[in-house]
């Protein structure tokens, strides 16, 4: 509703002001015009955080109940409005229904269900282990929402990549600004127009626009951003957070490696590869990026692969319906470049008008040639010959850290060394993507390719403070005194034994003896009354002899 409202407030003034400027007349005063736009553009964005914020304030997203009906609602929504959603998604990435539905729609619904089964136990709190000093105490972890939470997505899923972190800062009792990807203007506005229908007005709102907007939001002050998108804007955001000391979630890409081992079966392999290298015209983050193989598996692989590709969409590829198109032109023109001065040892076809690119294979790549320098996000899949898995190791290590990676062999200790001597956001052996649909999973990158992670438990934790909470009681005071001034080397003492559990030699004695006064004493009050007893009876049994050598 928002979008809706600072489009037509933007677009308003803009007017406004246009109608006192000459816009033909461009300069000075189009400068004025452009930065009374700005002003007027942050003041918007700075009303509407602290609407959210207020809303947040007001305590109502708190609640296990308020999360639980708003989870539902929103769960409500994708499955009322599947169709307008779908035909988003398709209409922003030339894709089938049938396929938006599989990529998006199934992991929304997974991670509701997921959320709604498990949230009551992990709102709960957690008691934790105490020490000898808090062993009286009450102590446990209460997890919290952080408060207004900014969500930026990208293109690529523009669905699932919004809603997904949504569910995660609804569960964890946040307000939400979301920030759509203005590539997928489709599923931005689709999403823009939903969400007010089905959800708290006030707590969780929609901002659409580009660069620009963007760039204002990102001066307001919020209590976690998160992220998805590419490395260059993650340090951009990260930059404008620090500002605020806000933690941030990037989501970022990278080149994520895929190795194949001889000893594993071809046709299996180049079957799940073409999968997932080729959905969504090659543009998902955890694609698998380029292949490292010894130089002699190389035109086996072209082959299956061709043969794969002939299965999955037919000999007319531009007619299935299962092979989307790039984005746009920009992205198209760049993918392209890559290809320059390559060996195409399939596909290379292209179409400017559609933004068709073939599903291809390079051979032979060069590792300096620009295609292996930056994220290839589109159909293009090129094979670096390497000697063995020593070399391939080597080849990822010396490169930034990718979001994913990729192992294939019969040899299962052949995967675990890749696994233990690499670094990767993670991790699928003998297959690619699918570590994406386990919701137990963190999902995330290290180092260049993002921090943080989401999905299921992940998310919740990620978007909530675990708040330590330690509650004592105003009496004992006589074991606090303790850590009162002024200091001694007995208290000092007294300190490691109760937070150390550390001795001091020439003190052992006395904890000792203390320990035994204690037992002594504890062992007197329960036996008190037999004691009384054998005393008197030993009082009688000594009175009576004394009695009785008087008497002789
Ligand atoms: N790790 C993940 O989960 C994940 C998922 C999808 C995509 N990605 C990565 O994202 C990249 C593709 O997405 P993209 O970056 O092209 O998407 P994009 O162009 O949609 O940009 C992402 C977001 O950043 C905003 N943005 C762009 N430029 C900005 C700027 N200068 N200042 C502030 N905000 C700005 C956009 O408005 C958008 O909302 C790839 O690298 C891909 O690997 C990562
Ligand atoms: C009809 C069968 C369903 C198969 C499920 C396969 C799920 C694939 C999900 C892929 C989504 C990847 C999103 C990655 C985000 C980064 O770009």
């Amino acid at each position: 509703m928002f979008m809706v409202c600072i489009e037509r407030w933007t677009f308003e003034i803009g007017n406004f002001l246009a109608g006192l400027i000459d816009m033909t007349e461009l300069g000075a005063q189009g400068i004025i015009y452009e930065l009374a736009l700005v002003a007027y553009m942050d003041q918007a964005m700075e009303r509407e955080v602290q609407r959210v914020r207020q809303a947040f304030l007001s305590g109502r997203s708190r609640p296990l109940r308020f999360r639980l009906q708003q989870l539902e609602a929103l769960r409500r929504m994708v499955q009322e409005r599947e169709k307008d959603i779908l035909a988003a998604i398709a209409a922003d990435l030339c894709k089938s229904e049938l396929n938006a539905y599989s990529q998006e729609v199934i992991t929304v619904l997974g991670e509701i269900d997921f959320m709604l089964e498990n949230l009551p136990e992990w709102v709960t709190a957690k008691p934790v282990k105490k020490n000898l000093l808090t062993m009286m105490d009450e102590a446990y972890i209460q997890p919290q929402p952080l408060g207004v939470v900014l969500i930026i997505g990208a293109w690529n899923y523009p669905f699932v990549l919004i809603i997904q972190p949504l569910i995660g800062a609804i569960a964890a009792g946040n307000a939400v600004i979301i920030k759509p990807s203005e590539l997928s203007e489709n599923t931005a506005k689709t999403v823009a127009k939903l969400l007010p229908q089905y959800l708290d007005q006030d707590l969780y709102v929609v901002i659409n626009g580009g660069v620009e907007e963007t760039t204002e939001l990102l001066k307001q002050r919020f209590d976690h951003i998160f992220y998805t998108g590419n490395t260059a804007v993650g340090k951009i955001v990260m930059e404008a957070a620090a500002k605020h000391l806000t933690p941030v979630t990037l989501e970022l890409g990278g080149k994520s490696p895929c190795y194949i081992d001889k000893d594993c079966d071809l046709d299996i392999v180049c079957r799940r590869i073409t999968w997932g290298k080729y959905m969504n015209c090659g543009q998902t983050c955890i694609a698998p990026d380029y292949i490292l193989c010894e130089a002699s598996l190389q035109s086996q692989i072209v082959w299956k692969i061709k043969e794969t590709v002939k299965e999955f969409y037919g000999e007319n590829i531009k007619e299935s319906p299962d092979y989307e198109r790039i984005i746009n032109l920009r992205h198209f023109k760049r993918i392209l470049s890559l290809l320059e001065g390559q060996k195409i040892a399939l596909g290379g076809e292209t179409d400017e008008a559609t933004r068709y690119i073939a599903p291809t294979v390079l051979t032979d790549v060069d590792p300096k040639t620009k295609v292996m320098q930056e994220e290839i996000f589109g159909p293009v899949l090129p094979i670096v010959p390497v000697k063995n898995v020593d070399e391939a190791i080597d080849f990822i290590n010396e490169r930034e850290k990718p979001l994913a990676l990729y192992v294939f062999s019969h040899n299962h200790k052949l995967i675990k060394r890749m696994i233990d001597e690499t670094s990767s956001g993670g991790v699928t052996g003998n297959d690619v993507i699918m570590h994406f649909t386990l919701n137990s999973f963190p999902f995330g990158g290290v180092g260049s390719s993002g921090m943080g992670a989401y999905h299921g438990k992940h998310s919740f934790d990620t978007f909530s403070h675990q708040r330590p909470c330690l509650l004592k009681s105003l009496k004992r005071e006589g074991a606090n005194k303790l850590r009162y001034p002024p200091n001694s080397q007995s208290k000092v003492d007294w300190g490691k034994f109760f937070l150390l559990r550390r001795f001091n030699k020439e003190k052992l004695g006395l904890l000792v003896l203390t320990f035994l006064g204690i037992v002594a004493a504890v062992l007197v009050k329960k036996y008190q009354a037999v004691l009384r007893r054998k005393a008197l009876l030993i009082f009688l049994v000594v009175h009576r002899l004394r009695w009785s050598s008087k008497q002789r």
